[in-house]
């Protein structure tokens, strides 16, 4: 259960639930100060001679983690100087007990110089103003002693978060200094993997400090980063009796004749992905287009919501996905005829572009024709997310892109897949994933098609939703980041094989 996230109230509980348990609760923070001295030395031991380190603790726990640090560091031997916001008469519980036994001098914050040069120059500081107790906006002495700190361009260990992130929604409250080395305890929060927070925490260490996983599997956590422990039970293996028809058959829906390349891509998306057959459905004039591009993938002729409906008869289609390409008149016909079609409740769908687009600020209207469909995913991006859910305040004023997604797949009662660099994952059910993969090379024309084809080609062969979208959004980042620069939305399906090879069979990898 490495895998899930604990936002800032939840790593309280669990604080609270190790200590009534009977682990001490400065046994936990001289386990977080350990590891954050070790972060030090690490960062010290790139530079030549680094011995000279700035703790700069802030008036909480976060701080007391900060006196741990500084204790150890002073112990092995480096040079340090502890700068301190407060009062330090005020200092309660395991943070006092902390600074207790740091026996050196505490220098007020507003004092303490992280660009100084010459015999007093730093080469590493830690940052323990403040962490998962973070309340309000950063101003006045922390908010200048951080700015200074980002302007020195020292390397800097922060103590859980940087003193400013906001764990819960990756945003920062006033200021915050990026850091080289972020050091988390017990469980990842959701602000380490949204954006900017992220970015802001450089190379993230998650340590385990004594909390027991039955404290936390207590709290019954309903957030995750998307890694393959989320999913890979349910990836679907063909049998060894499997046959094309019993890996699913997914069916997209392609635009006219000067917007077929879309479908094409979905559709290749979903086959190499594992759905056994999939067939283009193509307006009769862009039959010629399409079949002059096609070879595995079949081709059927289909205009209207009429020509859906009939092929939709064919029980064996498993799938269906259609948005991109199609103009948002067309795709609302088409969506409406696929949700009153033949097996329209087992059937999966994947509504992307022109699909969610022509429901723009009728989300309670697309949540009705959907009511009765057993799976469905969307993959709106930013533009299309706002949109849809322009009419839905939850969705549009939540704090974080988190919530946002969760709130926008509770009104709709669908997954939605909200893409960006920090993609969230959400179900009608509250279970929600930070995807953890990927490459700035995917912003290409056409790489959205792909994912919506990834999604229905497992969707195709009946794995369970949430679980089909996650494995979807985590395996296209990973084709992402394998062909690197120079990436085009085609060569997406192109690396999946090994992609699957190593993910899947990671003795082949
Ligand atoms: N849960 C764990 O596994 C462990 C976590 N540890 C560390 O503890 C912190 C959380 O500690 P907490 O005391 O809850 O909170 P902080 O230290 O982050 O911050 C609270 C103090 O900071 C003041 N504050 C908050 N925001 C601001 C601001 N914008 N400007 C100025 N001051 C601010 C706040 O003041 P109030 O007036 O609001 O009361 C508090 O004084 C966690 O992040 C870990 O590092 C444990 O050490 C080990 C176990
Ligand atoms: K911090």
């Amino acid at each position: 259960m490495m895998h899930c996230l604990l936002d800032t109230e939840e790593m309280a509980e669990a604080d609270r639930g190790a200590i009534a348990g009977g682990v001490p609760g400065i046994a936990l923070m001289e386990a977080a100060g350990a590891a954050c001295a070790d972060a030090a030395v690490d960062l010290m031991a790139q530079t030549p001679g680094g011995r000279r380190v700035l703790v700069a603790c802030g008036p909480g726990n976060n701080g007391g983690d900060g006196f741990v640090a500084a204790r150890l560091l002073a112990e092995r031997g480096y040079a340090v100087t502890l700068a301190f916001l407060g009062d330090a008469a005020r200092l309660a519980g395991d943070a006092a007990i902390a600074a207790a036994r740091w026996t050196g001098a505490l220098v007020p914050l507003e004092q303490a110089d992280p660009a100084a040069s010459g015999d007093r120059a730093y080469d590493v500081v830690v940052d323990a103003l403040f962490g998962a107790g973070l309340t309000r906006d950063v101003s006045g002495v922390p908010a200048a002693f951080l700015e200074r700190l980002a302007a020195s361009g020292l390397p800097v260990v922060a103590v859980d978060v940087p003193s400013g992130l906001d764990g819960n929604t990756g945003r920062v409250r006033g200021t915050a200094c990026p850091a080289a080395i972020t050091v988390t305890f017990a469980r990842r929060k959701p602000g380490h993997l949204l954006q900017p927070g992220r970015a802001l925490c450089g190379r993230l260490r998650l340590v385990d400090i004594g909390i027991p996983d039955a404290v936390i599997e207590s709290l019954a956590p309903n957030t995750f980063a998307n890694e393959e422990p989320l999913w890979r039970a349910a990836f679907p293996h063909p049998g060894i009796d499997a046959h094309k028809y019993s890996r699913g058959h997914a069916l997209v829906l392609s635009g006219p004749a000067d917007a077929t390349g879309a479908a094409r891509l979905v559709a290749r998306g979903a086959l190499r992905i594992g759905a056994g057959a999939v067939t283009i459905g193509s307006p009769t004039d862009a039959l010629a287009v399409n079949a002059a591009q096609l070879t595995a993938i079949m081709l059927r002729p289909c205009d209207d919501a009429d020509d859906l409906a009939g092929l939709l008869e064919d029980p064996r289609i498993t799938a269906l996905a259609l948005g991109p390409g199609l103009g948002r008149e067309r795709a609302r016909a088409l969506v409406e005829a696929a949700a009153g079609a033949a097996h329209a409740r087992t059937r999966a769908l994947v509504l992307d572009a022109d699909a969610l687009t022509a429901f723009a600020g009728e989300h309670a209207a697309l949540a009705r024709l959907l009511a009765g469909v057993e799976r469905v995913v969307a993959t709106p991006h930013a533009g299309e997310f706002a949109k849809l859910l322009s009419d839905c305040p939850e969705a549009r004023e939540a704090p974080s892109k988190l919530a946002a997604a969760r709130a926008g797949a509770a009104a709709l009662g669908i997954v939605l897949v909200d893409k960006g660099p920090d993609t969230v994952i959400a179900a009608p059910d509250g279970r929600a994933a930070i995807n953890t993969t990927g490459t700035p090379y995917l912003a290409t024309a056409g790489s959205g098609d792909v994912l919506a084809g990834f999604c229905a080609g497992l969707l195709a062969q009946s794995m369970p939703v949430f679980e089909a979208a996650c494995a979807a959004v985590n395996l296209h980042g990973r084709a992402g980041a394998r062909v690197g620069p120079g990436l085009i939305a085609e060569d997406l399906p192109e690396a999946l094989p090994g992609v699957l090879g190593e993910v899947l069979d990671p003795a082949s990898g």
